[in-house]
């Protein structure tokens, strides 16, 4: 269980977070608003790259914000970037080696959180591949893969569909609702693809104006008037 309680980011004068309260049990929760309601600062917010005004994140009982940032990814705190962060030089599996080193992983169990991070994402041929030869979509699902690997407790994705095709969209889908199955990891999704969001997450958050407008079943979130309103421009 996810509790976010009092949740309160300021940038100067901008309350980019305000007083925000939630507690999600998904498997996978979608995260979405308009331009500048939060989103990012919040997903900032679990990863430590947001200070924090007022309130805790507490997971299973444990206090997320007492952790420094490079230990939460040790924790099981994973992310990734709507711009993929892949390096042209290095292959698909250093980037997750690198993962792996900073998550402290054994050396004796790298080699099959590799593999089974990459055969997941369905990019095992392109283990040896540099950054730069990969494909938008095999980028992408390098960026996926970079968060199983360490074994994770909690993924945030942020538009991990950016600039895929229809058909490439359908792999995603399958790959982000099985990761819980796969992997034990819950996902906390960022998006604004509304299809997106009603086809993988079973719960869904609404922010506007760094406030929770709405959260409950994804379906009826999108059915509600003040999401319309804000959001889905209906
Ligand atoms: N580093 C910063 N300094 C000052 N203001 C910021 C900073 N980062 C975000 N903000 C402001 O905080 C508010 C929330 O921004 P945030 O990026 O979290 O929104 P968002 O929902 O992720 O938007 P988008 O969908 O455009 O990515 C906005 O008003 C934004 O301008």
């Amino acid at each position: 269980m996810i509790n976010i309680e009092n949740l309160t980011v300021k940038y100067g004068g901008v309350v980019a977070l305000d007083h925000l309260t939630l507690s999600v049990a998904d498997d996978v929760v979608g995260l979405i608003g308009p331009c500048g309601a939060g989103k990012t600062t919040m997903t900032n917010a679990f990863s430590g790259f947001a200070s924090i005004a007022e309130g805790n994140i507490v997971i299973d009982g444990m206090n997320l914000l007492a952790l420094p940032p490079h230990k939460r990814a040790c924790w099981g705190l994973a992310r990734s970037f709507q711009k993929v962060q892949i390096a042209d030089d290095l292959t698909v599996a250093d980037h997750l080696k690198a993962v792996c080193d900073a998550k402290g992983v054994k050396s004796k169990d790298r080699a099959a959180q590799i593999n089974h991070a990459l055969d997941f994402v369905g990019i095992a041929d392109c283990a040896d591949t540099i950054g730069e030869k990969l494909n938008p979509y095999q980028k992408r699902m390098t960026e996926i893969a970079k968060c199983l690997v360490g074994q994770p407790k909690i993924v945030l994705l942020d538009e991990p569909g950016g600039g895929l095709s229809e058909t490439e969209m359908l792999d995603l889908r399958r790959i982000i609702t099985q990761v819980k199955a796969r992997f034990g990891a819950h996902i906390i999704m960022v998006d604004h693809d509304v299809d997106l969001i009603r086809d993988v997450c079973t719960s869904t958050a609404v922010l506007d104006f760094g406030k929770l407008i709405a959260f409950g079943p994804t379906r009826d979130v999108l059915q509600d008037e003040a999401v319309k309103t804000a959001y889905l421009g209906r």
